[in-house]
């Protein structure tokens, strides 16, 4: 299998506190891998190191876009990282809560675009072509995600499950070969947990995007992944599938607490 995304021994301090202790961790392509970990493990911080709102102390973050050279993205900027081809989501909903869905996609669309400023001043007739391509392909994205029907909605009136897919239909507009998701099944009710399962696993398949995601609900994580990967305290303390995963001491300890041990 050919590995994607490489992340060596990265370490991220905030002053004395080690949020990050030299984890490993690596994504193949066409995987979707899970990080999972108690409230305060790292896994927030893991991502924005990973997409260049924090950089980190120590460590290697590699990609390998297939049909590309490996790259090192230490030190890139989050629009830089985007346009390397990795895209991610938030805990917390962060739309454009008073633009419309179609809006919010182009919004993510635009990094793919080539008319700068000049363009967009003068709106010469490459421009024209080029924005009339991204409302396209907008549209063909909220189709794939289940949205159509919202288009022209202003976002923040979209039931919650929508909201969270929307984030999502936005990062897919900006093209990713990974798709780095903090915590999608939050707030979401069953039957939301359900589509959002069935959506990531026809993302990989259709779109041939690698997945990551951060998540709390067990269920989902244990029905989704390939592989899972447990942080505690910074480090990570387990990776494996879904059911060595399920049976290990250490990862059972880490979110039972001693209690274990009795
Ligand atoms: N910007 C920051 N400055 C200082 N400390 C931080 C910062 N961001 C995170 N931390 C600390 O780093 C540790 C890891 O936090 P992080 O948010 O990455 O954990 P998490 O595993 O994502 O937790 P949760 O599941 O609750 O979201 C925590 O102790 C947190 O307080």
């Amino acid at each position: 299998m050919r590995t994607i995304l490489e992340i060596k021994s990265l370490t991220m301090d905030f002053g004395g506190l080690r949020a990050l202790d030299h984890v490993d961790m690596d994504i193949n392509e066409g995987e979707i891998v899970a990080l999972i970990g108690p409230n305060g493990a790292g896994k927030t911080t893991f991502f924005n190191c990973i997409t260049g709102i924090y950089a980190p102390t120590e460590g290697d973050m590699i990609i390998s876009r297939p049909g590309k050279k490996k790259t090192r993205i230490n030190g890139l900027k989050p629009n830089l990282v985007t346009e390397k081809g990795l895209a991610r989501t938030f805990q917390n909903i962060r739309l454009f809560a008073n633009m419309t869905v179609l809006e919010n996609v182009m919004i993510g669309r635009h990094c793919r675009c080539s008319s700068g400023i000049l363009g967009a001043v003068f709106r010469n007739r490459a421009t024209v072509k080029e924005e009339q391509k991204v409302v396209e392909d907008s549209y063909m994205i909220l189709e794939k995600i289940g949205l159509s029907e919202y288009v022209n909605e202003v976002a923040m009136n979209l039931p919650y499950g929508a909201q969270r897919r929307l984030e999502i239909a936005r990062a897919m507009a900006t093209e990713p070969f990974v798709l780095l998701l903090d915590e999608p099944a939050a707030g979401m009710n069953p039957q939301e947990t359900r589509e959002l399962d069935d959506l990531i696993v026809r993302l990989r398949d259709d779109e041939k995007v690698s997945i990551l995601l951060i998540e709390h609900d067990m269920k989902l994580v244990m029905s989704l992944s390939d592989r899972i990967f447990v942080m505690d305290y910074g480090k990570k303390i387990a990776q494996g599938t879904p059911d060595e995963i399920k049976n290990n001491p250490a990862v059972i300890k880490a979110y039972l607490g001693e209690e274990t041990d009795a």
